[in-house]
């Protein structure tokens, strides 16, 4: 038998509304409709199935007070984390909602009402305190930055009634609700189940905690990683599932399951170390795994820690009594090479050699292709990970030129392109400008909205090319900083971005003009020509700087193959 559930009764509001379905689901195409935000769908889906155990809803002001104040919902059940639905004041104007009303909840990935909550109250919460509180305060907290930033002042309290479950299309097979995963562990015959909750791929010494764990009580393991919203900057979870499924086979066969969590950590370190045991006790958990600083977001930008790294160990411990999931603490796992194992920090002898590679360090391995020993993690996890993180000469990347118009950014940009064609190993793409204003900005002109909307287009392009591997020369004028740098920020979530200025002086662009356009802007034909009667704005820190008065162009491209190579991009592996 499965561990009960938080509060006795698995509040699994799809089996429970399941006759009404029909009639619920007509009745929504009748009522207003809030359109959830990813958070609050992450929210909704564990509140729908169980997880969220005892919550049938959304929190009233008095089961939020309760929670922010003392981890207690107003019928006294212990609970830490607040689960709210926040709302514009336009949102509540427009959609009619007060005490009585009946909203549907709806999926804005494609418009389905997958509930109706009947409203029991509309509230202000007091940020200061919940920040305070729950997280801890500190104002660089991603929680508190999303509870100030994002979340809408209002928060809308009620009860629930679900249509229908949210829709995935990725690892269904692996999405399992309480009332599956429970009905799992009856066939498998699991009464003792240890949870292991990650948000990161797991390796050797993870594989060695939960192993140890499950040893220590006579358990099953259930990995149970958190596939919903993570902390931003983590590895995306189509990785890590597929991490998760290389390192199953390293268990000893029918010793662990896998079975993703679709929640939206808040990173609460403490607070949120009960809400996870809570969580893992309605999946039907017995045991749960508390390691050091769990689910903490590590430090501020002062190089602070949020959290102490054992606070979340001491939190669980503190409730220990009525949480009725027994709590496994456990110190950071090291690698002791002389016997080749690992073992939990306290459990080394003084004196014993040890070896750790950092998240940190990982991901600059990953970077650059250096090597990731065994002793670390399996060859099958680490192929997973290499091929979501190419090494750097497998990697995307975009040179932006800037400069006049005949200032021989487009000569550059060509040649470039033969180089780089010549080089092979990557496809290049190449975005003059005159090839974008035909092709994607046809409609535009040259005013200064119309040049930044035309920038932002070839941004996105190159952003999009970049993520897919390519080499992508983009040669526009790009007359203003602002929008230059706004290509780059949107680049650089993909890949690398070089800001090359040909800084040909315009008396020469002008003098060796032979389609004659300078003369037609000198005598007014063009209207706001970049150099003669509009503004270029010289770039503030590009990467390299030519020009081709002084350099010709086959040394202008030899300066940016250098600049590439010297960031690995061109590697010969
Ligand atoms: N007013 C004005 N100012 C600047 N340039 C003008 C203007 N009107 C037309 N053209 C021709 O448009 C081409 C430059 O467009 P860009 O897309 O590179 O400009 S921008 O980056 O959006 O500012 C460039 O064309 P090509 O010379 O064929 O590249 C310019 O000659």
């Amino acid at each position: 038998m499965a561990n009960p559930p938080h509060g006795g009764v698995l509040k699994d509001l799809i089996a429970r509304d399941a006759p009404r379905r029909k009639e619920l689901f007509d009745e929504a195409e009748t009522l207003p409709a809030i359109v959830l935000t990813e958070r609050q769908l992450c929210d909704l889906e564990l509140i729908l199935n169980g997880g969220f155990s005892p919550l049938e809803g959304f929190m009233t002001q008095k089961d939020y007070n309760g929670v922010v104040s003392n981890n207690r919902l107003a019928d006294g059940n212990l609970f830490s984390m607040p689960i709210t639905l926040d709302i514009t004041k336009e949102s509540i104007e427009e959609n009619g909602v007060k005490p009585g009303a009946r909203i549907a909840l709806r999926d804005f990935r494609d418009d389905r009402n997958l509930a109706i909550i009947t409203v029991e109250d509309v509230y202000q919460p007091d940020k200061q305190k919940e920040a305070k509180e729950v997280f801890g305060g500190d104002p660089e907290h991603p929680a508190v930055k999303y509870l100030f930033n994002q979340a809408h002042d209002y928060y809308v309290g009620g009860k629930i009634e679900a249509i229908d479950r949210l829709m995935h299309y990725d690892y269904v097979a692996l999405r399992y609700s309480p009332a599956e995963l429970r009905l799992h562990f009856d066939k498998l015959g699991w009464s003792r189940v240890v949870a292991f909750q990650t948000r990161n791929p797991m390796h050797r010494a993870h594989r060695e905690l939960t192993v140890r764990a499950a040893r220590a009580r006579q358990a099953n393991v259930l990995i149970h990683p958190v596939v919903g919203l993570t902390k931003p900057g983590d590895i995306d979870h189509f990785t890590r599932v597929r991490v998760y499924q290389a390192l199953l086979p390293r268990y000893p066969n029918g010793m662990a399951v896998i079975s993703l969590l679709p929640l939206a950590m808040r990173m609460g370190g403490p607070r949120e170390a009960i809400w996870h045991a809570i969580i893992r006790k309605n999946h039907g958990a017995t045991h749960f795994i508390v390691g050091r600083d769990h689910a903490g977001p590590g430090k501020n930008s002062s190089g602070v820690d949020f959290y102490g790294p054992y606070d979340a160990q001491h939190a669980v411990e503190k409730y220990k009594d009525e949480l009725g999931i027994e709590v496994v603490p456990f110190q950071q796992m090291t690698y002791l090479p002389d016997s080749d194992e690992y073992r939990p920090k306290d459990e080394v002898p003084a004196g014993t050699r040890t070896l750790d590679i950092s998240g940190t360090e990982l991901r600059k391995r990953l970077r650059t292709g250096a090597e990731i020993p065994e002793w670390f993690s399996y060859p099958e996890v680490v192929r997973v990970l290499r091929e979501s993180n190419p090494p750097r000469n497998k990697q995307g990347f975009t040179v932006f030129l800037t400069g006049y118009q005949n200032s021989g950014k487009d000569a550059i940009a060509r040649a470039l392109n033969v180089t780089l064609n010549q080089q092979g190993g990557r496809s290049v793409s190449l975005l003059l400008g005159e090839t974008v204003r035909h092709e994607l900005s046809s409609e535009l002109g040259f005013s200064r909205a119309d040049r930044d909307k035309n920038i932002a287009r070839i941004a996105f392009v190159a952003a999009e090319l970049t993520k897919a591997g390519a080499a992508v020369i983009a040669a526009p004028i790009a007359p203003f900083e602002k929008s230059r740098q706004a290509a780059r920020e949107m680049v650089e979530k993909h890949g690398s971005f070089y800001l090359v200025h040909v800084a040909t002086p315009l008396e020469y662009c002008e003098r060796t003009d032979k389609r004659g356009i300078y003369e037609k802007a000198r005598r007014g034909e063009i209207k706001g020509f970049t150099g003669v009667d509009d503004p270029y704005e010289t770039p503030v820190k590009p990467h390299l700087t030519v020009d081709v008065e002084t350099t010709n162009v086959r040394t202008a491209v030899h300066q940016i193959v250098l600049l590439l190579e010297a960031e690995g991009l061109l590697d010969q592996l």
